[in-house]
């Protein structure tokens, strides 16, 4: 397999993607590098894990195509684990980060940086036609800043310090941000199954 469609419209995520996966040799395609218009998938689940399937699955039946998907977003202990899997539509339905990170430091307003912690959770679905679909998890653990900080990556980045690191994952550049993120395990994670069990199926 050479090249591999991505269910995402997240231009963010796709830059990733793409930089991830040349490392193995292998070419993503999203949605945004396809012409055809693509109406928005609802994301109706309740967890990651629903999301990644539902976007993975209809895309892979659209196209009779293996399909790649990935549902992730912030959880923060002090907010009882939100944004979670409303992080993309946290702040309203324009899905707007500047926004979304604005309430998020209006919420935290007032909490110690001790109280602060939370972590970035990114499923991955890999959905093909007529077979059960494999799901991998990957986990990046840190605390919310008081402020934003840096300019590199996409939505909750300048807020986000990864654990043992003094820079938020927005001042990271992108190769540093793509070794440590919960998108980075969880392509390992796939990756390896890729080779392993996949290859059997
Ligand atoms: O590495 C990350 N750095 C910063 N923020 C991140 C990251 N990873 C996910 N996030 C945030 C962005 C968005 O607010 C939500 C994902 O929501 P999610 O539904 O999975 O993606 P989306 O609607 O933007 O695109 P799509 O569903 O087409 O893939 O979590
Ligand atoms: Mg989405």
């Amino acid at each position: 397999m050479k090249k591999v469609i991505l269910a995402t419209k997240n231009k963010g995520k796709a830059i990733e993607f793409k930089e991830i996966f040349s490392q193995i040799g292998m070419e993503i395609v999203s949605l945004l590098d396809i012409s055809e218009s693509i109406p928005d998938i609802e994301e109706t689940g309740e967890t990651f894990e629903e999301n990644a399937r539902i976007k993975a699955e209809a895309i892979a039946d659209r196209f009779e195509l293996p399909v790649l998907s990935d549902d992730s977003g912030l959880e923060i202990d002090a907010l009882n684990g939100r944004p979670g899997v409303y992080s993309a539509r946290y702040a309203g339905l324009d899905k707007n980060d500047h926004k979304n990170v604005e309430k998020v430091l209006k919420e935290l307003n007032g909490i110690e940086t001790e109280k602060r912690t939370a972590r970035f959770v990114c499923v991955l679905a890999f959905a093909r036609p007529g077979i059960d679909t494999v799901m991998k998890r990957g986990i990046c653990e840190g605390s919310i800043g008081k402020e934003r900080k840096g300019e590199h990556g996409f939505g909750y980045d300048p807020i986000f310090y990864p654990k043992g690191y003094d820079r938020t994952l927005a001042q990271l550049l992108p190769e540093e941000k793509n070794k440590i993120s919960h998108r980075r395990h969880a392509i390992d994670q796939m990756i390896d199954w890729l080779e392993t069990e996949g290859k059997m199926e």
